[in-house]
């Protein structure tokens, strides 16, 4: 087993009563300390008999399960659920019972005290951006399906468990809620660095939650697991490229960053009051149709276009056209890429922090990103089979 594995399955099958081909055939899987390991595939394939079999709601007929070094294929289920945190998309928290008990439910279990408990509640719904003292007397069906979500986010953290299982526990809410969501809980996870299997079957759900993403096809076969960026940069075949579906070029460029090392092309600048003829020339050298006006302190303000150099006229505050199309640095390459399709002169004004200007991203930076990254994903598959 490697060092930082903290859940191995190995060889796990399950084959319901009466069915004549497993639901999940010799499974072979390991999730890392740590991490976020999203199932992600098409309906039927196994993923949420997967998730169960983890913490033996579902019994395997065959392999074997171990958390940490310990094999747990025959410990006692009770036991090892208190040790896993499970969320599953309709929550089902118990509904004559306050918030706080619902909350309350492993740790009561575990006898710990009132006081410890009442401390640990008020701590989960804060960690889950809740008010405490709103929330904790509320019954459940006083809460908005985001807010019944996030509880039950707060009772499967309950106990503080190593491990938590999410079946799709984002599936049944709104967009705009559904985003913020996982926003607050990849916060979240930050901090607490749970070992995480979450399923899912949206795409981009695990692309976003994802450290990395199994794709499982039918039986729970792994068709690919890695990290998003290299899935999305080398599907390794057909199944996963049609389930990754198109645009996968463009989602991978979430995964850059503008950042310092970025090496950002020079771009003509001049400052308000400049000569306008010795800017022109500056823009004639590198072949540029637009010069980027900066103000005092090299904060961009408007693009001049060599046409408007050339009548001579002095450039002010006022002239050309206002800069909209700013990046700061440590955007990703996704929102340079927005910026760049709206801007004047076809380029990403990359800002530093206090608004000073930094440098352009151009096209054939991204394109050439893009390149290297599958380049990289390609070369890491070929060593993988020619060590194999
Ligand atoms: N209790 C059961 N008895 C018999 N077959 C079952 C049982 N539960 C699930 N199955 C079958 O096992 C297979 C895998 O089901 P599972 O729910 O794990 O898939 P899934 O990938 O989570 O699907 P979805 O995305 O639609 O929820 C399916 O063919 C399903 O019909």
């Amino acid at each position: 087993m490697s060092h930082d594995a903290k859940i191995r399955l190995e060889e796990v099958e399950k084959r319901y009563l009466g069915t004549k081909t497993p639901a999940v055939a010799s499974l072979s899987l390991e999730v890392k300390e740590g991490e976020i390991l999203v199932l992600v595939g098409p309906s039927g394939c196994g993923k949420s008999t997967t998730l169960r079999l983890i913490n033996r709601m579902i019994e395997p007929t065959g392999g074997r399960i171990i958390l940490d070094d310990e094999d747990v294929t025959k410990v006692n289920p009770d036991a090892l659920r208190r040790r896993i945190g499970y969320v599953i998309q309709q929550i089902g928290l118990f509904p004559h019972q306050t918030i706080a008990q619902n909350i309350a439910t492993v740790p009561k279990m575990l006898g710990w005290d009132k006081a410890r408990i009442g401390e640990r509640v008020d701590e989960l719904l804060s960690v889950v951006g809740l008010d405490p003292e709103t929330y904790r007397d509320r019954y459940p069906k006083e809460l908005s399906g985001g807010q019944a979500q996030r509880v039950g986010v707060a009772r499967a953290l309950g106990a503080d468990p190593e491990i938590m299982l999410m079946d799709e526990p984002f599936g049944a809410i709104d967009p705009i809620t559904r985003d913020r969501l996982q926003n607050e809980f990849l916060r979240v996870q930050e901090t607490l660095r749970k070992t995480i299997v979450f399923v899912t079957h949206d795409v981009d759900e695990a692309i976003k939650m994802g450290d990395r993403i199994a794709i499982l096809g039918d039986q729970s076969h792994i068709r690919q697991i890695d990290t998003p960026e290299r899935i999305l940069a080398f599907p390794v075949d057909d199944f996963v490229a049609d389930f990754i579906g198109s645009g996968s070029t463009l989602k991978g460029l979430h995964f850059e960053v503008v950042d310092d090392n970025v090496d950002l092309d020079p771009y003509p600048t001049m400052t308000v009051g400049d000569d306008p003829a010795e800017a022109l020339e500056r823009a004639h050298a590198v072949h540029a149709t637009w010069v980027l006006v900066l103000d005092d302190e090299q904060r961009p303000l408007r693009w001049v276009s060599t046409e408007e150099l050339g009548q001579g006229t002095p450039v002010t505050a006022e002239s050309g056209t206002e800069v909209l199309a700013k990046v700061q640095l440590g955007a990703t390459l996704f929102e340079a890429l927005e910026q760049m399709l709206i801007s004047e002169a076809a380029v990403a004004v990359v800002v530093r922090e206090d608004g000073s200007y930094y440098g352009v991203v151009r096209l054939t930076y991204l394109n050439q990103q893009i390149r290297r990254a599958r380049l990289e994903a390609r070369e890491h598959y070929e060593r993988m089979e020619a060590s194999s």
